[in-house]
């Protein structure tokens, strides 16, 4: 299931990613050097890593949106992704950004179900301009759905959002996850949210994946379980802040 962002496919590949000594330079500065990462499919996974450690050019280049790299990066063909801004295009009404960039006739129906999924339907013909932050990020991951991705990655989509619409936002990903069971890769610098979402945290530094924590906890996850506490403060030391 599994695409080069460079050669065809491969089929005996089965993970949803495959990254073996991946390289991105700026410059003559290697911001990824010799990168390694495999994400089961359906595997929910969150990246950490203090700020300009390359967690966002990692994704892009999952994405697609970047191919000056070194190594292999296999993702599937199917994949999609939403970002910190949600970026619709303010002339198109609501279910006209969720079919921004799909082939074929624009199907309002198709576009509704996916509102619908994040909890958006009533907004389908609405302009952009007239929803709440919240609102706005929901049609960007509805956006990003419509697609049937295999591999979801999201930049940050939660960073711009107030705490409670934040909380909200995160149990609809958790949601949406559990019922698509696509693979998800979630760049955040919110450690409570990576071990309330993801099977695995991993921490970039110097290029790489530095560290990884299995979140072996049941979900959905309790916050108020001292595993949990302790799983936060352990990805914290990981980043060199000491909670004790
Ligand atoms: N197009 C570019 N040209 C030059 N340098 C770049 C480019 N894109 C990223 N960089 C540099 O690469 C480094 C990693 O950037 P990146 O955005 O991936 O970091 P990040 O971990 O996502 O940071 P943050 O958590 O602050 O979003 C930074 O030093 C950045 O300045």
């Amino acid at each position: 299931m599994a695409t080069d962002v460079h050669r065809p496919v491969t089929p005996t590949v089965t993970q949803a990613v495959r990254v073996e000594g991946l390289s991105r330079t700026f410059d003559g500065r290697a911001v990824i050097d010799d990168l390694r990462l495999d994400i089961a499919p359906g595997e929910f996974v969150a990246l950490l890593g203090r700020s300009g450690c390359g967690k966002s050019t990692l994704l892009r280049i999952l994405a697609g949106l970047d191919r000056d790299i070194k190594g292999t990066a296999l993702v599937p063909r199917r994949r999609a992704v939403a970002f910190q801004a949600p970026r619709l295009m303010p002339w198109k009404k609501v279910w006209r950004n969720v079919l921004l960039g799909l082939p074929g006739k624009p199907e309002r129906a198709r576009a509704e179900r996916t509102l619908d999924e994040v909890g958006l339907g009533h907004r389908a013909g609405a302009w952009p301009k007239t929803l709440s932050g919240g609102e706005a990020q929901r049609a960007s991951l509805a956006r990003a759905l419509v697609r049937e991705p295999d591999l979801l990655l999201l930049d940050e989509p939660f960073g711009a959002l107030d705490a409670l619409t934040r909380i909200k936002a995160q149990h609809l990903v958790a949601e949406v996850w559990q019922r698509r069971g696509c693979a998800v890769l979630l760049v955040t610098h919110d450690v409570e949210e990576a071990v309330l979402l993801a099977d695995r945290v991993l921490v970039m530094d110097d290029g790489r994946i530095a560290h990884e924590q299995h979140v072996g906890l049941d979900r959905p996850r309790d916050i108020t379980d001292p595993r949990f506490a302790e799983l936060r403060a352990g990805l914290l030391r990981r980043l060199g802040v000491d909670t004790a």
